[in-house]
């Protein structure tokens, strides 16, 4: 049997409507079988100072220690590079939560579990790529397993301020940096988390293993 090479698929806009879609000579299944785990998304979403970082990099050790393969994206560095043109009003958040999306695809198209640490502050942003995360059409395998997982850092402001671990809440209350997330830009809370953390009340470390022992509970790691 010939396998499927291409595929029409429903893009967004009128742009790239004659473009198809080039589908994988090695499948998601195949990846999966070499790699030893399913792909997935973590998506840390959380206040600044919340702790989406810290937490997302003790996960992204203890998987890389279980032979996963991982990659971290990073709020601060991806706006340095591909991100660099954009600020933080909300229509610059939004267009920084669909390309991080995007990349994150791609990792994940790639076989990995991929950690992304952005405030990502819009429940419809955080929807739309849990939906592009599952839309079948660009796939050759289906999976069983939701491919975005939504982790809510879950940490009172009042904490995030008092750690302030770069200075941004003091530089925001003084006015010297505007529309910062919290103080006078919005952050929606997730409204039904895959995982649930508080880092105020456990360790990084308990706070890490949460996150690990759902994808154990979920199947996506054997180990
Ligand atoms: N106005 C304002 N509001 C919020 N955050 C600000 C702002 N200005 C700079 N920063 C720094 O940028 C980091 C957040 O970038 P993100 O890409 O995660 O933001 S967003 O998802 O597009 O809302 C954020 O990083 P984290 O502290 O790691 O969250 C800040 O260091
Ligand atoms: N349980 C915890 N989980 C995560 N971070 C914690 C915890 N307890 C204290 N912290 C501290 O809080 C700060 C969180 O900063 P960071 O990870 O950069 O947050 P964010 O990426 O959300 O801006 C770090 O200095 C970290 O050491």
């Amino acid at each position: 049997m010939t396998q499927e090479k291409y595929r029409v698929v429903d893009v967004a806009g009128d742009k790239s409507s004659d473009v198809v879609w080039h589908l994988a000579s090695v499948s998601h299944a195949q990846r999966e079988a070499a790699n030893g785990h399913a792909p997935a998304v973590l998506w840390f979403t959380g206040l600044s100072g919340s702790g989406k970082s810290t937490v997302a990099n003790a996960v992204d050790k203890m998987l890389h220690d279980l032979g996963c393969k991982t990659y971290v994206l990073d709020g601060d560095n991806v706006r340095h590079g591909l991100n660099g043109d954009l600020g933080f009003s909300d229509t610059d958040r939004v267009e920084n939560i669909r390309r991080i999306g995007e990349v994150s695809k791609l990792f994940v198209d790639a076989g990995l579990l991929v950690s992304t640490a952005f405030i990502s502050p819009f429940v419809e942003d955080r929807a739309s790529v849990r939906a592009q995360l599952n839309d079948s059409q660009y796939s050759n395998s289906q999976h069983s397993n939701s491919q975005f997982i939504e982790v809510y850092i879950d940490t009172p402001i009042e904490v995030c301020e008092q750690r302030d671990p770069k200075g941004l809440y003091k530089k925001a209350r003084a006015g010297e940096i505007k529309n910062f997330t919290g103080i006078d830009s919005a952050y929606e809370q997730p409204i039904n988390p895959e995982v649930h953390v508080k880092t105020a009340e456990q360790s990084i470390e308990a706070c890490a293993l949460q996150v690990v022992d759902y994808l154990k509970e979920n199947g996506y790691i054997k180990v």
